[in-house]
């Protein structure tokens, strides 16, 4: 079952590598595990659902403490420390697009706000309650929304119901010989719908697009009626209707139907480890690639104090040391930096592609080491987020922030999120271990994205406190280097003071004058992006 306060399967247990603690204490300091709420403490903070009876609803205290939070740091605190704070009065599983519309249309009659919920992994404070909302509010879980609808092989589109989550997904593409190619490190548990309206980007993005490269179309069920948005090759007919729903984050309407691109399965598929002497060689490197624009999958590039930390944890301290020993030796010393590569496509073409590739990085003073830490990394790609749970319970808790910004301002960047993060937590008297990777590239510039190791707190208060700091730093940080405030995450309601510095005042009103249209009363009340009215 999936666990209700922290991260997957509540069977799969993750353990850190031996050395992992050590290397924590000594930049981070000594930390307790924590005294976690125990389910039915939490559940006894619920209070009674406020919604009449529906066939469709569940008002049960579990359904609804689930369907309330999602996975910020944020989220992990309320739930692991409490207070849980304010959740959903109910959660409806509809099972058809025509469900969708009835539940809409009975919370519009009922005055009851509607939350949609697809796989509840937002880490921006998408789906709690606001605090102070006084009316009830319903969670509309699409999670039984899993089907694929219609494939059209000739044209390579592919329409599903929009709760189906990343494995489904592929699985019933990869039966007819297709996929969409969408790998978000959340794959396990995250929706297509849910996707689509943070403008969501996967870890192969360079092949496959982010979501608003593979969204070709759908269904998106406004309070006010139905958008049909066909999925056309190309349309000059004036603004494009796909362009409001991707970053809508429920404020718009439910998504319940979507239309993808997708693809033949890859004849060969490679992910390749290369190191740097230096941040500046690799990212001069990763620069050139993305604008040769080779045709790879994935370029993710590490710093030096990333790097350190994923050989540092990689477990096999043996073979680890020899890499570092060859390495060194290559000139690759302290301050290297690891560059992962993935190669996909026929034979031939991933074949021509490591030649390419591997002239330009042999250039810029890169090392290959081959397929294994490559296959290592495609091992763990989506396991390696239960850590989080083993590191909590060892009283260390984990955030990620993310931006993106043209090339001349990425190093700049790096370096002000990760002092901003550190300045935060030393007024507060605690250290933090940040470290950053380039996870998504383009021809002009690059994504940024920091993950911060902090001790949990003594109680709630301490550890949200010191969450809050981090965040309003880094978000600043991020704002005043001209950064966007989110490459990937999206907005939800912890980064939305910070969107006027990217859309402007006009932009806003424009924004909330399309909330106001499709959303007259203000059903979909769960004040991502904008606050409520
Ligand atoms: C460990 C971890 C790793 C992650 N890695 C990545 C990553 O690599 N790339 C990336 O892009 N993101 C990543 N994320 C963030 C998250 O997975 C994405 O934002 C994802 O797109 C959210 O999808 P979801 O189905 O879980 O949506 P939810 O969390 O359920 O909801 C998010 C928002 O979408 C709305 N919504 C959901 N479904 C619908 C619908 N059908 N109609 C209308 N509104 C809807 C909700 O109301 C909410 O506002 C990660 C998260 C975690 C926890």
């Amino acid at each position: 079952m999936r666990r209700w306060n922290g991260w997957g399967d509540d069977t799969v247990q993750a353990t850190l590598p031996a050395g992992a603690l050590d290397f924590l204490r000594e930049r981070v300091g000594p930390a307790r595990p924590p005294a976690d709420l125990r389910l039915a403490e939490a559940l006894a903070q619920v209070p009674a659902s406020r919604l009449s009876p529906h066939p469709l609803v569940q008002t049960d205290a579990e359904a609804r403490l689930r369907a309330s939070h999602g996975q910020s740091l944020g989220d992990w605190i309320a739930l692991r420390q409490g207070p849980i704070g304010r959740v959903c009065d109910g959660v409806a599983f509809p099972e058809t697009r025509e469900d969708v519309r009835a539940l809409l249309d009975w919370a519009q009659a009922q005055g009851v706000l509607v939350i949609p919920v697809g796989g509840a992994t937002s880490v921006v404070g998408h789906l709690r309650p606001e605090a102070d909302e006084p009316r009830p509010v319903l969670a509309l879980a699409m999670a039984r929304l899993r089907a694929l609808s219609e494939l059209d092989e000739t044209a390579q589109l592919a329409t599903f119901e929009a709760g189906v989550t990343g494995p489904d997904l592929e699985a019933q593409l990869r039966a007819r010989g297709f996929m969409l190619g969408h790998f978000p490190q959340s794959f396990d548990y995250a929706s297509l719908g849910g996707w689509v309206v943070t403008r969501s980007s996967g870890q192969q993005s360079l092949r496959y697009g982010r979501s608003e490269q593979w969204f070709a179309g759908g269904r998106l069920q406004t309070p006010g009626g139905e958008w049909v948005i066909p999925p056309l090759p190309a349309s000059a007919a004036g603004p494009d209707l796909r362009e409001w729903v991707l970053g809508s984050e429920g404020r718009l309407g439910v998504l319940s139907d979507v239309t993808v691109q997708v693809s033949r399965l890859p004849e060969r598929e490679q992910f390749l480890g290369v190191f740097f002497p230096s941040w500046e060689a690799g990212l001069a490197a990763v620069r050139e690639l993305a604008q040769r624009r080779l045709p790879l999958s994935m370029l993710r590039l590490s710093n030096a104090v990333e790097t350190e930390t994923t050989l540092r944890l990689a477990g096999h301290a043996g073979t680890i040391a020899w890499l570092e020993r060859y390495l060194a030796w290559r000139g690759c010393g302290t301050g290297k930096c690891l560059l992962m590569l993935g190669l996909t496509g026929s034979v031939p073409q991933v074949r021509a592609l490591r030649a390419e590739a591997g002239a330009l990085w042999r250039a810029h003073g890169g090392v290959g080491t081959g397929e294994r830490l490559g296959r290592a990394w495609a091992a763990k790609r989506f396991a390696g987020v239960y850590l989080r749970n083993a590191l909590w319970e060892a009283g260390y808790m984990v955030d990620t922030m993310e931006t993106a910004l043209a090339w001349t301002g990425t190093s700049a960047m790096v370096q002000a999120i990760e002092q901003a993060g550190a300045q935060a937590l030393a007024a507060l008297g605690e250290r933090c271990h940040a470290y950053t990777h380039l996870s998504h590239v383009y021809p002009t510039g690059s994504s940024v994205y920091s993950t911060f190791v902090l001790r949990v707190g003594a109680d709630g208060a301490e550890s949200a406190a010191r969450w809050r700091a981090l965040k309003s730093a880094v978000n600043a940080a991020i704002v005043a280097q001209g950064g966007t405030i989110s490459h990937q995450h999206g907005v939800g309601r912890d980064h939305r003071d910070a969107l006027a510095a990217e859309k402007s005042a006009a932009g806003l009103a424009q924004l909330d004058a399309a909330i106001a249209q499709a959303d007259p009363q203000g059903l979909l009340a769960s004040g991502n992006l904008r606050p409520l009215r």
